[in-house]
């Protein structure tokens, strides 16, 4: 089995290269003011989307981002897909799409199994692709909590989806074994504290990934 690794809020060159070189299909940028993650220079997006090669998808992460916002992002020409990690309607998702040209990633939050039949409905249509996280926390995502990973056991989801929330390299292969996940999402448990990303860990869960 392939499973997809997307290592989500990089902020630095060396914790970029080391996402790339172990693997990982997917890196994450954050754009939203109270992460930790949050990249706030169009340089320093630009510079970190540069080192990214072509066979690596570059995610940007919005959370009900507006208009003018994305648009500065998107003039960088780091952010290949992207994010949505609000409140944001299906009808903006559609509207983002057109307007942009971009793969939209939606991210669903999951607390009861309902969450995740509402999700599929709702953005099944519309999303390139779904991100199953957890709704706890103080941030939109990015939070270390993981939901119950027994609502997704079984499930079919009719578009590629990612599992993410309170991942880790050592309960990577039990999420992914409960729940069939093609792909997987980190930040949190590859850090060594809040908001700073680890060389070692990212090596260590895209490795965990790998051997699925
Ligand atoms: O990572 C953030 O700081 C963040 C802030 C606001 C909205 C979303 C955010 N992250 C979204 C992600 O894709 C995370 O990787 C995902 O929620 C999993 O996070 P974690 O549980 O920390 O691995």
């Amino acid at each position: 089995m392939t499973v997809e690794a997307k290592i989500c809020g990089l902020s630095t060159p060396e914790t970029v290269d080391a996402a790339v070189a172990a693997g990982a299909g997917l890196v994450g940028f954050v754009t939203f003011p109270r992460s930790p993650r949050h990249v706030e220079s169009l340089d320093l997006l630009k510079a970190l989307g540069a080192r990214v090669p072509s066979s690596v998808i570059r995610v940007g992460l919005f959370v009900d981002a507006a208009d003018a916002l994305i648009d500065a992002r998107l003039g960088t020409g780091a952010i290949d897909m992207l994010q949505l990690h609000g409140a944001e309607t299906p009808e903006r998702v559609a509207a983002l799409k057109a307007r942009t040209g971009k793969p939209v990633m939606k991210a669903i939050k999951v607390a009861v199994p309902a969450d995740v039949d509402r999700g599929i409905a709702a953005y099944a249509g519309v999303a390139d692709r779904l991100m199953f996280d957890a709704a706890d926390g103080t941030l939109p995502g990015g939070n270390a909590t993981a939901f119950d990973w027994t609502i997704l056991s079984g499930r079919t989801v009719p578009v590629p989806w990612f599992l993410a929330g309170g991942l880790t390299p050592a309960n990577v292969a039990e999420a992914v074994r409960m729940t069939g996940a093609p792909a997987v999402d980190v930040s949190s448990g590859v850090e060594s504290s809040r908001g700073v990303k680890s060389i070692e860990l990212i090596r260590a869960f895209v490795g965990a990934v790998n051997t699925l």
